[in-house]
């Protein structure tokens, strides 16, 4: 019976990813069309070249990632022709059955907020994702458009809370055991209350990269209750005993997210499929 979503009766997000995640693996693959990528695939850096590497991530990944997640900006770089082109890669996504996150990293005042959780997390919109990224750092309660929107439309969100890169911690870690990264932490556990059941709707962004970090805050992340989107393998140079290493006990609730690792076995399908099959076996311990 699969869990509800705190307003409308759907079935949550959260409720959604663990099904996917428990029948594909813990894989979401990230659709990054650099200019440097589409020129190694042979395409033009223009809306058609954007088209064309998305339908082909989306066609080779659709059937075996838990997730795919598009980055807003390398379709933003093309104006509104790549817009129109993350609009019909969001509707293809639905049609072949895998969830979405647009990877968006919205974060504003909340009369602002409550436009880009229309954007992002309304039914009707035409960017409607599954789910979005999320910044804080305007007070996670900045964010409540968004929760409240994601609740009533079964989509769901992910917050960032201890970022892939090197400049995060000076942000993140300030405050010690009581840092910011702890604060969102804390706020995200307290919104998933919402959500009875094994996994929320509300998602934190953990670096696959942030080493003991978890530990030195003294986080506790199993207590979340949220799914983690965990972005930094591979490119970044985080390896698969890297991810169980760092979450540990939290390890079941990580959707690791990779993107030109894999995207860099094209513009083959056959070769994206063996890539993200590869990543999925790391994954798996396999
Ligand atoms: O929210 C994200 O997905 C994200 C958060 C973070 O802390 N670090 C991070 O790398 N990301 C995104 O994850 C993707 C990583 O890409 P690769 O390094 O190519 O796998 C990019 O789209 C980043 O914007």
């Amino acid at each position: 019976m699969p869990e509800q979503a705190a307003t409308a009766g759907r079935e949550s997000f959260g409720s959604r990813l663990g099904a996917a995640m428990a029948a594909r693996g813990p894989l979401c693959v990230g659709i990054d069309p650099h200019p440097a990528l589409l020129k190694s695939w042979g395409l033009d850096d223009d809306a058609a070249g954007l088209r064309r590497f998305s339908l082909t991530v989306l066609e080779a990944v659709a059937s075996l990632a838990a997730a795919v997640k598009p980055q807003v900006a390398l379709y933003e770089r093309h104006g509104s022709a790549g817009m129109a082109v993350l609009e019909e890669v969001l509707a293809t996504a639905r049609d072949e059955s895998v969830l979405s996150i647009a990877d968006a990293k919205r974060g504003d005042i909340g009369s602002t907020m409550a436009a880009y959780a229309d954007a992002w997390l309304r039914d009707e919109s035409p960017l409607a994702a599954d789910s979005v990224t999320l910044s804080p750092y305007l007070g996670f309660e900045s964010l409540r458009p968004a929760l409240d929107l994601a609740a009533e439309t079964g989509r769901g969100v992910f917050v960032l809370a201890l970022t892939s890169n090197p400049e995060g911690a000076s942000v993140q870690h300030v405050g010690g055991k009581d840092s910011v990264a702890r604060r969102i932490t804390e706020s995200a556990a307290a919104e998933n209350s919402r959500y009875p059941g094994s996994l929320g709707s509300v998602g934190l962004v953990v670096g696959a990269t942030v080493g003991s970090a978890l530990e030195d805050l003294g986080l506790d992340l199993a207590a979340v209750r949220g799914p983690i989107l965990a972005p930094g393998l591979g490119a970044q140079g985080a390896t698969p005993a890297d991810l169980r290493a760092t979450f540990g006990a939290a390890y079941p609730l990580v959707l690791a997210t990779s993107s030109r690792d894999i995207l860099s076995a094209g513009p083959e399908t056959r070769g994206l499929r063996e890539a993200a099959l590869r990543t999925l076996d790391g994954l798996r311990g396999e």
